[in-house]
């Protein structure tokens, strides 16, 4: 609203609210066409490097940013689910992708999760089970896949396919911003293959594999500030999906099992995503009319 249009709110009618709406999406619908302008010169600075033009690491900034600045009566899901669909399509304007997801555990989460994080334009494709995710990733150019972060109940050990230099990785956690609540909150982990561009390291992922499930385990894996997020038999042993901060390198925790008299383990790096984010309950709640 400009200073010399300001309304009178004792004269103003229907017609001159709708005006006013019929402006501001306007300006706004200029401001996306002129944000998609920036695609182009986008794609010549980041160039050919990297199949994929997702920078999980800068999103979860941006998501941060933009939640932390909102006030005002717009529910907070709405403006996340907003931005979350212009971030992920420019991104697929930059490079075309889909969305594998694994939807053994139940469709409607991982379909409400996708649709949240991606949108419409990413076209999102199904797979039973997380084995089958990771090697549709693998075999792509620069596609996604989703799993749930505790993984499928009778997947097995689906993280070890990540195990290995050019093996897919594991590169975010959504959502980017957690609330009691949230719309689309499954915990689900993004893979990818390598990036050009790192993804965050505040929160690394290893595949730690044990001759078989001991008691000692929780401690060490406690002691190195770690959390098992899933445990499954491979190949007649025991591994554990771990998530640890980034500082602690994957050898800690064969180190530190050792230690605690839990067996020979071995260790790899998964990949790493952005320490987790909650939003104050202040801020997450929903759509309250003015009394
Ligand atoms: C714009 C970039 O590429 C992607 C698209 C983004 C966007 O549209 O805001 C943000 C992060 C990236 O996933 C970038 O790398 O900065």
């Amino acid at each position: 609203m400009r200073d010399d249009a300001l309304p009178n709110h004792d004269t103003e009618t229907l017609e001159d609210l709708r005006a006013e709406i019929d402006r501001i999406d306007r300006d706004m619908h200029e401001l996306l066409m002129r944000r998609g302008e920036i695609i182009d010169r986008l794609i010549a600075v980041k160039g050919q490097s990297g199949a994929s033009a997702f920078r999980p690491d800068r999103e979860a900034q941006m998501m941060r940013a933009l939640v932390s600045r909102h006030s005002g009566l717009l529910p907070v899901d709405t403006v996340e689910g907003v931005w979350r669909i212009i971030v992920s399509t420019f991104t697929y304007m930059q490079a075309e992708y889909c969305v594998h997801a694994d939807d053994s555990g139940g469709d409607a989460a991982m379909r409400d999760s996708a649709r949240f994080h991606f949108g419409f334009t990413v076209p999102y494709v199904t797979h039973h089970g997380a084995g089958a995710v990771v090697a549709a990733v693998a075999a792509s150019k620069g596609d996604l896949g989703m799993v749930r972060s505790a993984g499928a109940q009778d997947e097995g050990a689906w993280w070890v396919r990540l195990v290995g230099e050019n093996a897919p990785k594991i590169i975010a956690r959504l959502p980017f911003v957690e609330r009691p609540n949230h719309p689309a909150g499954l915990p689900v982990l993004i893979v990818a293959k390598p990036l050009a561009e790192a993804a965050s390291q505040d929160i690394a992922l290893h595949a730690v594999t044990l001759p078989k499930w001991h008691d000692a385990a929780l401690g060490a894996v406690g002691a190195l500030a770690g959390e098992i997020l899933a445990a499954a038999p491979h190949a007649g042993e025991l591994s554990l999906l771990v998530a640890a901060p980034g500082r602690v390198a994957s050898g800690q925790f064969v180190e530190e099992l050792q230690r605690a008299g839990a067996g020979r383990a071995v260790a790899a790096p998964v990949g790493s995503h952005a320490a987790r984010f909650e939003l104050d309950q202040a801020r997450s709640g929903v759509f309250a009319p003015r009394s």
